[in-house]
């Protein structure tokens, strides 16, 4: 079999069971396109021994009949979780020479499964970006392209969507604090499931804001993404808002059936000045999911216009206390200091030559409305703000509502270089419609359903009740079958 690296994670593990090709066969097919592939800057650490090592590990345990779903499937992780005695960064040049003494939850119950890993993946540094561009290691690039214009794979988990879009790997893992699963997901025709916030620990998984974080698959399919999700999720003691709710079978949840269901199309996304093939993609996938049995019904979430101000102060303001802790002294890079300077000198040094323009801008943002005189007017509201947005759903989800419809982002992929040196807000516009799942703990799902005039994939989001991940991708699975989305971007790299 030719080309082993483009299968779904669901078709390999079938194959592997089925004794028509071996771990080690993916893995080194996964590994091949990764060397072709270093325009695309996605890996930005490679463990290939290790790849080769874990796949004749499961080669062996698939034989002995003790193969979990994801024994022997080669992934990508985002250099944001923590992988014992490999270099991870979170692409920030202060986690310079990092390498973990340990293995994050999510990744453990990976290994665990059997899964492979290929290497790390370039993201926005810390997580804060929604175009790549502020990856210490340069952006990752986005495997479609239209004539010689190259595109942001999206933000922050770029470089995982890249990876999975142009077939580097089977699956990758991103994180999501605002988008950053969603958003590289729509930009590049992959699915991208953020869980429901505690469905997935965080613990070893290097924060960003931790009442918004949560880890999630980025896959080729939404059955791969419910496969993945079974293996990521778990109860974890480590990790005191990971919740003490069973993981079901994902998969199993993957009827086709929505017949009766109720579909809610808010009413306050259709926003001002969006473009007409947004508009109409989304009416398109209401149509898909009203022709499969579903009833489409037209809902209010009237706080969503506070959503973005209120995330982007409680973000800055939670990541201004995290990163704190990157003061030369316990992890990664130390500046290089003058005679006569002190600790204090240390601080600031290594923070100043540390951290980039955009995490130093939140990082100020964050100390700003977390500080004395302040504390009320921005940080206190942005919570009050955040309780409404949750009870918005709240309401829709007691009214009988089964899943929301929303565009997952306001536009295809954008040029790489095209929003750099503009206001930051423009590019924080973009998370419009994935902040608010964030701020009220949902799981939200982006599918692939459709190509702009450009030939560029498009995204919509279902956005599910909390903790009912099952039902969510089962949503996902009948749009993902209507649109019947099978582009792939021709391969120029
Ligand atoms: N981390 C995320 O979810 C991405 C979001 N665009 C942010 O910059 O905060």
């Amino acid at each position: 079999m030719s080309d082993l690296n483009r299968l779904t994670i669901a078709e390999a593990r079938d194959g592997m069971r089925a004794g028509k090709l071996s771990s080690v066969e993916l893995t080194e097919a996964c590994l091949n396109a990764i060397d072709g592939a270093g325009t695309l800057n996605a890996f930005v650490h490679q463990t290939p021994e290790l790849a080769v090592e874990m796949a004749r590990v499961a080669d062996h345990r698939i034989k002995a009949g003790d193969g979990a779903p994801m024994t022997g499937i080669p992934l990508g992780i985002k250099d944001l979780f923590c992988t014992n005695g490999v270099a991870t960064q979170a692409a920030s040049n202060i986690l310079d020479g990092f390498r973990p003494e340990y293995e994050s939850t999510v990744t453990q119950n990976l290994w665990d499964a059997g899964a492979v890993m290929l290497g790390k993946l370039n993201m926005d540094e810390f997580a804060m970006g929604s175009s790549n561009e502020t990856s210490a290691y340069g952006n990752a690039v986005n495997p479609w392209k239209v004539d010689d214009r190259q595109l942001t794979p999206g933000g922050s988990s770029g470089g995982s969507a890249a990876a999975v879009a142009a077939d580097l790997c089977l699956a990758a893992t991103g994180t999501d604090t605002g988008g950053s699963i969603r958003q590289p997901a729509a930009f590049t025709g992959t699915v991208g499931l953020k869980p429901t916030y505690g469905r997935v620990s965080r613990w070893g998984t290097i924060a960003f804001a931790s009442s918004l974080d949560q880890a999630g698959p980025m896959t080729k399919t939404v059955r791969d993404a419910a496969i993945m999700l079974g293996a990521m999720a778990s109860v974890d003691p480590k990790d005191s808002t990971s919740a003490d709710i069973p993981v079901p079978d994902f998969e199993a949840a993957l009827t086709g059936d929505i017949r009766g269901k109720k579909i809610g199309i808010p009413r306050e996304y259709r926003m001002d000045g969006m473009p007409a093939e947004i508009d109409a993609l989304w009416q398109k996938g209401a149509e898909m999911l009203r022709d499969a049995g579903a009833e489409i019904v037209d809902i209010s979430l009237p706080h969503t216009k506070y959503a973005l101000p209120a995330y982007y102060v409680v973000a800055p303001a939670e990541a201004s206390s995290n990163l704190a802790r990157y003061d030369g002294v316990r992890y990664g890079r130390r500046a290089k200091l003058a005679q006569g300077d002190g600790v204090v000198e240390m601080y600031e040094k290594t923070r100043a030559e540390g951290f980039g323009p955009e995490v130093k801008r939140r990082l100020m943002i964050g100390t700003y409305v977390l500080s004395a005189g302040f504390y009320d007017a921005y940080y206190n509201r942005a919570r009050k703000v955040r309780a409404l947005i949750k009870r918005d759903f709240e309401q829709a989800y007691a009214a009988g509502v089964d899943a929301i419809l929303t565009p997952a982002t306001p536009s295809a992929a954008f040029g790489l270089g095209e929003m750099s040196g503009k206001d930051p807000v423009e590019m924080y516009l973009l998370d419009v419609f994935t902040v608010t799942v964030n701020l009220a703990g949902l799981p939200g799902i982006s599918v692939p359903v459709g190509l702009d005039g450009q030939g560029l994939p498009l995204g919509l989001q279902l956005i599910g009740r909390p903790f009912e991940e099952g039902d969510l991708l089962n949503h996902a699975y009948v749009l993902e079958r209507a649109a019947g989305f099978a582009a792939k971007p021709e391969q120029w790299w």
